[in-house]
């Protein structure tokens, strides 16, 4: 460790979260009692970066509760947008936004290209642009799969239709052909062959009646905290992003998990602005504005709490889970070590 750092408590192990070897040998003991230091749980500092995505659907949905109608269109869960979409409230209330279109429809596109451009021009995981396959390379790309499987499996495919269509059946929901007429919008039958949006959509039937929990939070929030987990661990000197992190050894210890290689770090750290970075910073940044519009102008308050529910439950599986289950760790290792 350098000096300039501060050691984790006198009494704690440290060890290579990637390694089941401990590295030093001091007095076996759990880093504190403080809850925020259980392998399985965030660090305080994560606790904080993860809660501002609850905070942000809040944010987006009271905004909407309690602002005054701010034109003649009005939201309409049956085509999930506002009605007409010509006046909804604002740019960002449109389906067709430029930043749908390109950014949120194509987030994992982006999220992918975002994460190789910082494993492949960052330091700290090998020489940059070159395309040696290093142990922290390989480690972040297994983590990237698991993302990467979670996403398919929840919005485009799973044996069949995409988990977020199942549950959608599952909850009453199905595809409606509907016409307006004097009452309104009714429904005049259902198109039975259409199992998942996208085939009702293709089929001209509106997917309606169940839950439809949020693609875009579900996306928005897996992908930006894939990234951040991915990126801050490894540029900053936070201790909560580092250090604070505990990991359960193969002997059932719970210990601090500290990098290793202080030198390669320290070369590492130089580059917390490089362009990776900043192109990383730039589609978090994109990303977080894109979820505070889906929480304003989308959805219900349950299908955007359920969107996060999914996601959350797919980034601590990803980032907390193999710091208490040393196999799981072996696979995907953790960032920043
Ligand atoms: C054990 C069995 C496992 C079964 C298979 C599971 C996982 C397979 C593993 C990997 C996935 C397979 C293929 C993906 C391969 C490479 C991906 C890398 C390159 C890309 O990212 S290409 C994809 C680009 N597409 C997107 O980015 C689309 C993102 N958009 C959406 O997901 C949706 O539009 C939405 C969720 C944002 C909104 O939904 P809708 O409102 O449009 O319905
Ligand atoms: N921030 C946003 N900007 C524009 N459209 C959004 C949006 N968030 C959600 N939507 C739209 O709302 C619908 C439901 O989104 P989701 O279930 O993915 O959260 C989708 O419509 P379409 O499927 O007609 O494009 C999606 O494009």
């Amino acid at each position: 460790m350098s000096a300039r750092r501060k050691q984790p408590p006198r009494n704690a192990k440290t060890v290579s979260a990637t390694e089941t070897t401990i590295k030093s040998t001091m007095d076996i003991q759990t880093p504190n009692d403080s809850i925020f230091a259980h392998p399985l749980l965030p660090t305080q500092t994560e606790a904080i970066l993860l809660s501002l995505y609850p905070a942000t659907l809040i944010l987006g949905s009271l905004f909407t509760t309690l602002s005054p109608p701010l034109s003649n269109s009005t939201y309409s869960p049956t085509h999930q947008s506002y009605q007409p979409a010509a006046f909804a409230p604002s740019y960002f209330a449109q389906k067709r936004n430029i930043f749908n279109v390109y950014f949120v429809k194509l987030g994992w596109l982006w999220t992918t290209f975002a994460l190789l451009v910082f494993l492949f021009t960052h330091p700290a995981h090998g020489r940059p642009l070159s395309l040696a396959p290093t142990a922290q390379r390989l480690r972040a790309l297994a983590r990237w799969t698991a993302a990467t499987g979670l996403w398919y499996l929840t919005t485009q495919w799973c044996f069949g239709p995409a988990l977020i269509d199942r549950s959608f059946v599952l909850s009453g929901g199905a595809c409606a052909l509907r016409a307006a007429d004097k009452r309104g919008d009714i429904e005049i039958s259902k198109i039975k062959s259409a199992s998942s949006a996208v085939q009702c959509k293709i089929a001209g039937g509106t997917w309606s009646g169940g839950i439809d929990i949020s693609g875009h939070v579900f996306l928005l929030v897996l992908a930006s905290a894939l990234l951040w987990l991915e990126v801050l661990p490894v540029v900053l000197r936070a201790r909560g992003l580092r250090e604070d992190r505990t990991v359960r050894d193969d002997d059932g210890t719970v210990i601090h998990a500290v990098p290793e290689g202080q030198a390669e770090r320290e070369k590492a750290e130089v580059e917390v602005s490089g362009w990776g970075v900043k192109f990383v910073v730039g589609v978090v940044a994109l990303m977080w504005w894109m979820l505070l519009m889906t929480a304003a102008f989308f959805h219900t308050w349950s299908e955007k709490l359920m969107g996060l529910i999914v996601a959350f439950t797919g980034v601590w599986a990803i980032y907390f889970l193999p710091r208490g289950v040393p196999a799981v760790r072996q696979i995907l290792g953790m960032p920043g070590l």
